[in-house]
């Protein structure tokens, strides 16, 4: 990673992640978290849950749960994750996604812990991931996946951090944002590339990211569209360009029957 070149909304939030995770480790220590994360039950089967969406037919939606973010401002208020994730898993979700990061997303861990305790679905926490300390934290309250920003992390943490959670037999979303990212997230072992809309200096959405990199992803990978997703011929395009799978939020977060409009989703494809 080159903080040089690095837009400057992720600058900022990974500098508040990195004294996020110095206060919660001196609160509990790595070893104390890294024990709590083994002690839970085995994690929910992200990955799989993906596969057998798309292997009967469907779209494998991963369904977002926030409450705010930089580029939509307060998304849903009043926010209830529990009842989010009964919608999404009613509407055919094959996977929720939390966001946990409180400062520009106004997340939280209790929101993940909420949301996975009110359904069966497979749980990624949504945050910026720069610490193996994170991944503990991620798999002690719950969490089934992480995700990896593989422009704000190098080679190294990359391999770091999805050692951690394949230790503990977590999945593993690779997010890229163009070829290069692409080359280097196939780098490593998992089979989840989301492959980010998001432009992270403009933060507006284009899905010819998606177009231009999913017919690059090899095919014993799963590409994973994610961001900007309207509607069902946007999902349409997605599946055209090979992405079967896709993390939608602020537009279903918008809806008043959120179940129909996830479930529009699901039946997109
Ligand atoms: O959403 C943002 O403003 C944002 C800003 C900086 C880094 C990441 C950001 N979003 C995270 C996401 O990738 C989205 O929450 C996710 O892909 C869903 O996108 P959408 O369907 O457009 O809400």
């Amino acid at each position: 990673m080159n903080a040089d070149t690095l837009p400057d909304t992720l600058l900022r939030i990974l500098a508040d992640k990195e004294v996020e995770v110095r206060e919660r480790a001196a609160a509990t220590p790595l070893s104390e978290m890294e024990h709590r994360a083994r002690d839970e039950e085995p994690p929910r089967d992200f990955t799989g849950a993906l596969c057998s969406a798309v292997a009967e037919g469907r779209i494998g939606l991963i369904a977002e749960i926030k409450k705010a973010s930089p580029s939509g401002g307060l998304i849903r208020d009043p926010f209830e994750p529990a009842a989010l994730a009964r919608a999404y898993e009613e509407a055919g979700a094959a996977c929720l996604s939390v966001l946990t990061d409180g400062p520009h997303f106004q997340g939280s861990p209790a929101d993940l812990v909420v949301a996975r305790g009110a359904c069966k679905l497979p749980v990624l926490r949504k945050d910026f991931m720069i610490d193996p300390y994170q991944v503990f934290e991620a798999r002690a309250m719950g969490a089934d996946c992480i995700l990896l920003i593989m422009a704000a992390l190098s080679d190294a943490q990359a391999r770091e951090l999805e050692e951690a959670a394949r230790s503990l037999d977590m999945s593993v979303l690779a997010e890229v944002h163009d070829q290069r990212e692409l080359d280097r997230a196939l780098g490593l072992n998992t089979r989840l590339i989301g492959i980010n809309n998001r432009n992270l200096r403009t933060l507006k959405t284009e899905l010819t990211t998606a177009e231009a990199l999913a017919p690059l992803v090899p095919a014993d990978r799963i590409p994973v569209a994610e961001s900007g997703l309207r509607n069902a011929e946007d999902v349409h395009r997605m599946a055209a360009a090979g992405a079967r799978c896709i993390l939608v939020g602020e537009h279903l977060l918008r809806q008043e029957d959120v179940t129909a409009a996830a479930r529009a989703m699901v039946e997109a494809g």
